[in-house]
């Protein structure tokens, strides 16, 4: 069947793509084609806030693993990336953070990227957010990216604010407002119960829309480009490929990993790398697959007396009341996102915004990877990472066939001020489990084991035990220099009708989760993309 012509094309239905194609498709003459290589966002477990438990080896992933790390015992780590519509939005942990304005400005001001201030794209960080508990200048009350209060934390997560309290640090109900700095219960993307993603929140009610279509199990495999315009999409599906052309523009919104990795089998990057695949060099652009950036994220786990933690629910009598319980009224463990508590502080007296986040989990082993208690026990998770890692690693292609994975090599521990920061962290993780709220109700840490506790024995622990904290940006950076990718605008350099608009332009981390900073970068080259439109 001749495809009907579209006006966009967008490559990669998770945040971004979510986003974009319900702002573009909201213009009645855009015809407006957007291709997921993963499923819909059938999966339950994808809509109760608990199923984060279950997300991170599921199938619901791309299967990634890195590279053996060098500075990190030369590992080969699980590196979680959603493959499913909604992308990452469908598999996180609903956390729901921004950074602070200091990060936006320096994009704007050191990282080449002008017109990115806080100032800037504060508007579009409102115009996404539908928060049903603040009301103030830094939220959004109608944006389509609900957000709530967790209704009733996890009594551990009760008395980890608590023991963050009684270790010095003061109580913070909003990390999104005026201060960042503090601890508190974070507010999460979940409305009535159910997980808010970008592709519920966006392209839910966008897809009755007759000048939206929405491809799930198509994987793009390459770009179609004429000289430097691009004109379309090869892409795999049900089997056989099949191509689509846009009048006017390609986006490209396939994450921090897939990104690059489709412009490289399109021949767009840095060209001895291509050339070493065999692949026609179309476009040598070094930056294309450089600069990767990630939370490198360090866990300690401790081992409770009882079973005050979600993991009793591992217990199928258990399981089963909570089952009900949730199916009933939406409530009670199988609504906890597990990932409650937060914290974000200093990991010096010379900082002057915070460089260290924690997350806490009420429970343990949610995560692939990450180390459990003993069978039959119950236990709970604190992880920290600092907020701007210095090390930066990449993405490659590892053969020209585009079913194969790339190689993907983050260089964790890479900048020896990584580790510093990360070790500064995990003591103050010790601290806080240390005292009262919490130390009544832990039996022993499991993780760093008690025998460790030198500066050395933690150095190690950490360099043998760090991992993703799933927030891998960088890799085809925006900016003004040569190493930039995409312009401020978001148009690959040099090529006409082709934007890339994902995690994958950020210039650097900020310091939170990146979800909410990804849907505000889409929001704003929706409007770009309109705005252009209109001036052409
Ligand atoms: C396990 C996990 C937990 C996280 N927890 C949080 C959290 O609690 N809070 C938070 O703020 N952030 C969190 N994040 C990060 C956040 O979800 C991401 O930063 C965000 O989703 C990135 O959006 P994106 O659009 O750039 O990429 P993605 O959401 O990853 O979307 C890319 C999409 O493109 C698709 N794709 C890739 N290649 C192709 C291709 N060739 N053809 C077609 N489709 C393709 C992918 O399948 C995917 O759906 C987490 C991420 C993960 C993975």
């Amino acid at each position: 069947m001749p495809d009907p012509g579209y006006s966009h094309i967008i490559v990669g239905g998770g945040t971004a793509g979510c986003v974009l194609a319900a702002r573009l498709s909201e213009g009645a003459t855009n015809r407006v084609l957007l291709l997921e290589a993963g499923s819909s966002d059938w999966h339950p477990y994808i809509h109760m806030p608990v199923g984060f438990a279950k997300m991170t080896g599921s199938g619901m992933t791309w299967g990634y693993h890195t590279e053996p790390q060098k500075h990190a015992g030369d590992r080969r780590i699980p590196y979680a990336q959603g493959r499913v519509l909604g992308g990452g939005s469908s598999i996180n942990a609903e956390v729901f953070t921004r950074g602070v304005p200091q990060d936006y400005d320096r994009w704007a001001n050191e990282e080449g990227c002008t017109g990115w201030s806080f100032r800037d794209v504060q508007p579009y960080f409102l115009r996404s957010e539908g928060n049903t508990a603040l009301a103030d200048k830094w939220h959004g009350t109608d944006g389509p990216l609900g957000v709530s209060n967790i209704a009733n934390p996890q009594p551990l997560t009760r008395a980890f604010v608590m023991a963050c309290q009684q270790y010095g640090i003061p109580y913070n109900h909003d990390f999104n407002g005026a201060a960042q700095q503090g601890a508190g219960y974070y507010q999460l993307n979940v409305v009535d119960g159910r997980r808010c993603s970008a592709a519920r929140g966006y392209l839910g009610p966008a897809r009755h829309r007759p000048n939206l279509t929405v491809l799930t199990r198509a994987m793009s495999m390459r770009l179609i480009i004429d000289g430097y315009r691009a004109k379309g999409v090869e892409y795999l599906h049900k089997g056989r490929v099949h191509t689509a052309y846009a009048d006017c523009e390609l986006i490209v919104t396939a994450g921090a990993v897939g990104s690059p990795k489709l412009l490289m089998l399109s021949g767009i990057g840095p060209g001895d790398h291509l050339r070493s695949l065999g692949i026609d060099v179309r476009a040598d652009i070094a930056g294309v697959g450089a600069n990767l950036s990630d939370h490198v994220n360090i866990d300690l786990v401790a081992e409770l007396h009882g079973h005050e933690s979600l993991d009793r629910y591992n217990k199928p009598h258990w399981a089963a009341w909570a089952g009900l319980q949730y199916a009933l009224f939406r409530t009670g463990p199988v609504a906890s996102n597990v990932v409650e508590g937060g914290l974000f502080w200093y990991s010096g007296a010379d900082r002057t915004t915070p460089d260290l986040q924690y997350h806490f989990l009420a429970g343990a082993s949610a995560e692939e990877g990450v180390g459990g208690v003993a069978r039959g026990r119950s236990g709970i998770t604190l992880n920290c990472y600092g907020l701007r890692p210095k090390a930066r690693g990449t993405v490659r292609l590892s053969s020209p066939d585009p079913h194969q994975p790339p190689l993907i090599d983050p260089n964790f521990m890479g900048h020896p001020d990584d580790l510093e920061t990360t070790v500064r962290g995990l003591k103050m993780s010790l601290a806080i489990m240390a005292q009262p709220a919490l130390a009544k109700y832990v039996r022993r840490v499991v993780l760093p084991d008690e025998s460790l506790r030198s500066d050395a024995e933690l150095r190690d622990f950490v360099t043998s035990h760090c991992r993703t904290s799933y927030h891998p940006v960088g890799t085809c950076r925006m900016g003004s220099d040569e190493m930039s990718v995409v312009d401020t605008d978001l148009k690959l350099r040099g090529f006409e009708g082709l934007r890339i608009c994902d995690s994958s332009v950020f210039p650097s981390l900020v310091g939170s989760n990146t979800n909410a900073p990804t849907a505000m970068l889409a929001e704003r080259a929706s409007h770009l993309i309109i705005q252009g439109a209109r001036a052409f």
